[in-house]
């Protein structure tokens, strides 16, 4: 008995020990398949992750891919040292508030640096050269008082800021404080720049603070010799450039951007849309690596659809904005009238209209008249002649000598009515204009708000008088949303072709629109080389 119970126990022990053995061996293989699942689930977690990020890499590279591969930290003698004045430090915290309040300003500061505003010229340390010739102003403009610090410090600003608001100092001044600190040769700054005319103001503009310097710069723009071109190139630490004449030097080897490390793309919505993309990355490819460079974009219009692609090119931009404007927004001392008219009514309304602002008391008062296309511009410009004015042209029909000559003549106000199409509506500052007409509108809300900027310039007021057609009623909504926001009168007229936006379905956003008949004439229109 006792043996029997002794082989029960010993039977009833296998049997546990079998039981506890398939126990482990089952709970093992249960671990193990949990195992390998969760295993897998963390490679395929991890590979979908790697994937991505090789996705985005592949996507940057391809965007940037003619950027250098050089080294990655910045290093370069921009990373300069700004100090925040103590007179700056002393100000109440209250009265930054209150400036930052005043002059709607808005900054995406992705390192939380909160550098304040300069409230005077004197808080900040620029060389003497340049702090002599901005003495001219009373006071920084907003645009100015904020990027400075920011850009002082080496970041990447992109900073968005009404027509005539002082933007070409705002990035001007650290680019020639920078060089003047600089004792390397070459050429260090590059402003790409979307017209010729543009880029030769920039450039005057430029000239003005290294007057008493003895730094070189030079313009580099299509429609005149390169010879000249190519001999400043030789000397120059700056260069102002629009981007078709550079290439064309690029790609002939007459130019070397290797030593670029201080870029500013100026108006740079319409640097980086469609028309100039090609060449700007064909460009920027040949400057230093980003991470080597100090990147700039100025514009006072800043569209979602070329946000994206200038990211890539720069490292985490403060971005700095003056006045409202996520919104297309426009200078709110223009004052702003549209008239909605029948198209064969145009040319005699702008007679009257002339008629009208150029009388009396008024009678010298620059006027700039808007044209879509050269071929208009010049059916109009002999209408005008025909009807006794002087008038002085701009379009890209012209030879470079007969654009300079006629934009030299109305600047001066030997000539006090100007012609123009679109190469005209961005940037260029023209003291005193005082009515800008548009004769057809443009093809984009953006050059609107341009093309309308090129009066109220520097605090002055100024009128712009719109004529709208039904050619142009997908641009309606549009419009009405630009006048709204900057409280000005929309016209019944107007609101009758629908105070909706149309939604934009190209990237290149200023040609394309969805559902939208742009009529026979929407072209491209071709900027400069
Ligand atoms: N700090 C300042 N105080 C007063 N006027 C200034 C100051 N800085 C620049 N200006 C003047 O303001 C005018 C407009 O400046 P600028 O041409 O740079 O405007 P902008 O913002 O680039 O305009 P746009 O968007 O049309 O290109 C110029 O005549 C310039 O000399």
């Amino acid at each position: 008995m006792a043996k029997e119970d002794k082989k029960r126990k010993v039977e009833d022990s296998s049997e546990v020990v079998e039981k506890k053995f398939k126990k482990e061996k089952k709970d093992k293989k249960e671990k193990k398949e949990k195992k390998d699942k969760k295993d897998k689930k963390d490679k395929s977690e991890k590979k979908e992750k790697k994937d991505k990020k090789d996705k985005k890499e592949k996507k940057d590279k391809k965007v940037e891919s003619t950027e250098s591969t050089e080294s990655t930290s910045k290093t370069s003698s921009f990373s300069t040292t700004y100090v925040q004045s103590d007179d700056l430090n002393n100000v109440p915290e209250s009265e930054i508030q209150d400036y930052l309040k005043k002059n709607e300003v808005a900054v995406e500061d992705p390192e939380k640096l909160n550098l304040r505003p300069l409230l005077k010229f004197s808080q900040v340390d620029l060389v003497s050269e340049v702090q002599k010739a901005i003495s001219q102003f009373p006071s920084p403009t907003p645009i100015q008082a904020v990027s400075w610090p920011y850009l002082l410090s080496g970041k990447d600003v992109v900073g968005v800021a009404e027509t005539g608001s002082g933007k070409t100092f705002a990035f001007g001044v650290p680019a020639v404080n920078y060089i003047l600190g600089e004792q390397k040769k070459g050429l260090k700054v590059l402003c790409l720049s979307p017209t010729r005319e543009l880029a030769l103001q920039i450039y005057d503009n430029l000239e003005l603070l290294l007057k008493e310097t003895n730094i070189s710069s030079v313009a580099i723009y299509g429609g005149v010799s390169k010879q000249d071109q190519i001999d400043k190139l030789k000397y120059a630490s700056i260069a102002v450039a629009t981007p078709g004449r550079l290439v064309d030097l690029l790609e002939d080897g007459l130019v070397d951007l290797s030593g670029v490390d201080y870029l500013v793309l100026d108006e740079a919505d319409r640097m980086l849309d469609k028309g100039f993309e090609e060449h700007i990355k064909q460009i920027i490819g040949k400057t230093k690596h980003k991470s080597e460079r100090q990147t700039l974009m100025f514009t006072a219009t800043w569209p979602k659809e070329v946000r994206e692609l200038a990211s890539v090119f720069m490292n985490d931009p403060v971005k700095v904005t003056i006045g409202e404007r996520d919104e297309l927004a426009a200078n709110k001392r223009i004052t702003q009238i549209v008239e909605v008219i029948d198209p064969r009514e145009k040319e005699k309304k702008l007679l009257q209209l002339l008629r009208k602002y150029q009388s009396g008391a008024n009678k010298n008062d620059k006027v700039l008249v808007f044209a879509l296309y050269k071929k208009e511009a010049l059916r109009v410009e002999s209408l005008l002649q025909r009807n006794g004015y002087s008038v002085a042209a701009v379009h890209g029909d012209l030879t470079q000598q007969q654009r300079s000559n006629a934009l030299g003549r109305f600047k001066s106000g030997d000539c006090t009515l100007m012609l123009a199409t679109d190469v005209a509506a961005r940037g260029l500052d023209i003291p005193n204009v005082k009515v800008v007409i548009n004769l057809t509108f443009p093809l984009t809300a953006e050059d609107y708000v341009h093309r309308i900027g090129r009066t109220g310039r520097a605090g002055q007021t100024g009128i712009a008088h719109t004529l709208f057609t039904e050619h142009e009623k997908h641009l309606s909504g549009a419009l009405c949303n630009i006048l709204r926001g900057a409280n000005q009168n929309v016209p019944e007229e107007l609101l009758k072709f629908g105070g909706h936006t149309k939604k934009k379905a190209h990237s290149a956003y200023g040609a394309f629109f969805k559902d939208v008949d742009m009529g026979k004439t929407a072209k491209k229109i071709k900027f400069d080389d």
